[in-house]
């Protein structure tokens, strides 16, 4: 067995049709590879819940199968289990018990040895930042703090591969980004393969290093955010000149770069020819003695890539983006 298929993941014509419901997912591929972070993203009942729901092994699929870190989900269903770790849509926490009793039961139901148990989840809690909280009941917890305390369970093991469904969303920004930061650090320092669905383009956008866009059951696009980005089109490049004289000379010297495409009044923008142009554009402007205000690059959105592949848009609205991601 390769590498790639011991700690990734394989997905082979996958479907899952409900009695009386739509075919939730319709014939899927996909793979992922190992310490990957694989970005499923679609609008609300577009199938992807019910792919985890198969590649965790908790929904049988109707046709097609996949192998997660190597193992046969129709076949070696126990096997894929003790490979993977998930953090589903409904976290099922009691909000009777403290923390620190949740990863007490998790790392027991998980046969880690009794000497081993209190050090793993203290260990796991400050990673996720939830020391001072440890020994409050979860019932008092805020929406972030019990993803965080969900992710923590789903690590008890070591899991080689890693689901998360939707695992941010209601979350505010600071607390998206805590999670972000965790998830890109599993997968970039302990090698983890995590395969994350959400509705949020910038999470995508920011965590994934290959993004499946799914509408209907259907991939409709695949690829790094940047490629499906650069197919759609483009970045263009916007100025606003220091002098509001001066615009039609700067939309001059913008023309050289590119084609003209609308800018709000006083400014002038322009889709460039290439993405490496913008330090160019400055040094023009530069030499013409034309000073600029403001001078902004728009890279094309996955929401635009999602536009171009369906007709319709991802999201109206979407989630702020947090200030910063350590990747
Ligand atoms: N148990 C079920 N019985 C019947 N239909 C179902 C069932 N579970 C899901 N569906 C339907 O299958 C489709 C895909 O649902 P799914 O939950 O996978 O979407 P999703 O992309 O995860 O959406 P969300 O972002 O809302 O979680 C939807 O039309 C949903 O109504």
């Amino acid at each position: 067995m390769s590498l790639a298929a011991s700690a990734g993941i394989e997905v082979e014509g996958l479907v899952r049709e409900f009695k009386n419901g739509p075919k939730a997912v319709d014939g899927i591929h996909l793979q992922v590879a190992p310490g990957e972070i694989y970005g499923f993203l679609g609008p609300n009942g577009a199938g992807k819940s019910t792919t985890v729901l198969m590649l965790t092994t908790l929904l049988p699929p109707t046709a097609g199968t996949a192998r997660v870190a190597g193992h046969d989900i129709l076949r070696e269903g126990p096997a894929v289990r003790a490979a993977i770790g998930a953090a589903l849509q409904e976290a099922a926490l009691d909000p009777l018990l403290t923390g620190r009793d949740h990863m007490r039961l998790q790392t027991s139901l998980q046969g880690l040895p009794k000497a081993q148990r209190r050090a793993r989840g203290d260990e796991l809690i400050e990673r996720v930042g939830l020391s001072d909280a440890a020994d409050r009941k979860v019932g008092g917890y805020s929406g972030g703090m019990k993803r965080r305390l969900d992710l923590a369970l789903a690590l008890v093991h070591s899991p080689r591969v890693l689901f998360l469904d939707e695992p941010t969303t209601g979350l505010d920004p600071s607390s998206r980004a805590d999670l972000w930061a965790e998830v890109s650090r599993l997968a970039r320092e302990d090698g983890v393969t995590v395969f994350l669905t959400t509705q949020y383009l910038e999470e995508a956008d920011v965590l994934a290093d290959r993004v499946g866009i799914i509408d209907a059951g259907h991939i409709v696009a695949e690829g790094t955010p940047e490629v499906l980005k650069a197919e759609i089109g483009r970045p263009s490049v916007e100025a606003v000149p220091a002098d509001r004289a001066d615009r039609d000379a700067v939309a001059q010297v913008l023309s050289q770069f590119g084609s003209v495409v609308p800018a709000p009044p006083g400014a002038a923008a322009v889709r460039l020819q290439s993405g490496e142009d913008l330090v160019a554009v400055v040094r023009a402007l530069d030499g013409a003695d034309l000073r600029v205000a403001d001078l902004q690059l728009h890279q094309p959105s996955l929401d635009d890539v999602f536009l171009a592949k369906t007709g319709r848009k991802l999201a109206a609205e979407d989630s702020p983006v947090p200030a910063e991601v350590t990747a």
